[in-house]
């Protein structure tokens, strides 16, 4: 059985055969209608508190390339928002597509934008970000859409560490970045109840998708298209279109967190 990915053997349409539950009643992403969006007094702003002295190294894993943090102490944490006590920085990672058109997870109104960022965050009532991965609450995830236009420094310093992880399988130490500069201006945010987007597709995850995009620049699109698929010694595939298409909202409420 071929690893899942996303080429036409064992992209989207084919998870369900390995991962059923990508047919499940909370899968992620969806298309956010900002109209069908109801207001929520009762949420809460984030509150996100990273330490960059946390950040560990930077990895190509075949599907996208993520950045991982030290997560043995609460000094890299989510909380308030939607959710309830304290969730721990794991990683965080992109989507991205082939061209400017397309790319992110979440759509809003049927918008696609270039690049959706993910920071992933574990519920700390649980031991480990295995044990919480599982859990209906076990998992929040921030995302923050990329727009085109001026390029973004705090972005470029991890564009700068592409040379060393072109390939599947390659990672280097990566230390010292501080993700909160990834993050917009403004953090109003839309909350569901969803699911991660890749394989095992677990419905874990509290989705806190803010509204107000991040810029990159048309250079740097490229510079994300230029990593691989592919492990060294294989035919060459650009890592491009890494994206799970929405999915179907089975009736759950989207809340926002502004009026
Ligand atoms: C390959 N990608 C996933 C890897 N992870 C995972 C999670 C649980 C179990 C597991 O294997 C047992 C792996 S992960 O938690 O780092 C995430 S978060 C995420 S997204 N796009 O929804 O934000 C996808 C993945
Ligand atoms: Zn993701």
């Amino acid at each position: 059985a071929h690893a899942w990915g996303y080429a036409a053997n064992n992209g989207p349409d084919k998870w369900a055969a390995n991962f059923p539950i990508a047919d499940g009643p909370r899968q992620s992403p969806i298309d956010i209608v900002p109209g069908g969006a109801s207001y929520d007094s009762v949420l809460k702003p984030l509150k996100l508190k990273y330490d960059p002295s946390n950040c560990l190294e930077i990895l190509n894993n075949g599907h996208s390339f993520q950045v991982t943090f030290a997560d043995d102490s609460d000094s890299s944490t989510l909380r308030d928002g939607p959710i309830s006590g304290v969730y721990r920085l794991k990683q965080f990672h992109f989507h991205w597509g082939a061209s400017d058109d397309k790319g992110s997870e979440h759509t809003v109104a049927g918008t696609k934008y270039p690049a959706e960022l993910h920071l992933v965050h574990w519920n700390t009532k649980y031991p480990s970000f295995g044990e919480a991965a599982s859990k209906p609450d076990g998992l929040a995830v921030v995302g923050v859409f990329l727009k085109i236009g001026d390029a973004n420094a705090s972005l470029q310093k991890v564009l700068d560490a592409f040379d060393d992880i072109r390939a599947k399988g390659k990672q280097s130490s990566f230390a010292g970045f501080d993700p909160s500069t990834l993050l917009p201006g403004c953090l109003d945010y839309w909350t569901y109840d969803g699911s991660l987007t890749t394989p095992p597709l677990l419905e874990s995850v509290t989705w806190i998708v803010c509204k107000e995009p991040i810029s990159v620049s048309c250079e740097q699109m490229a510079k994300f298209r230029s990593l691989l698929f592919s492990a060294e010694g294989e035919p060459e595939c650009c890592m491009v279109d890494n994206y799970r298409p929405p999915q179907p909202l089975k009736g759950r409420p989207v809340r926002a967190s502004f009026q």
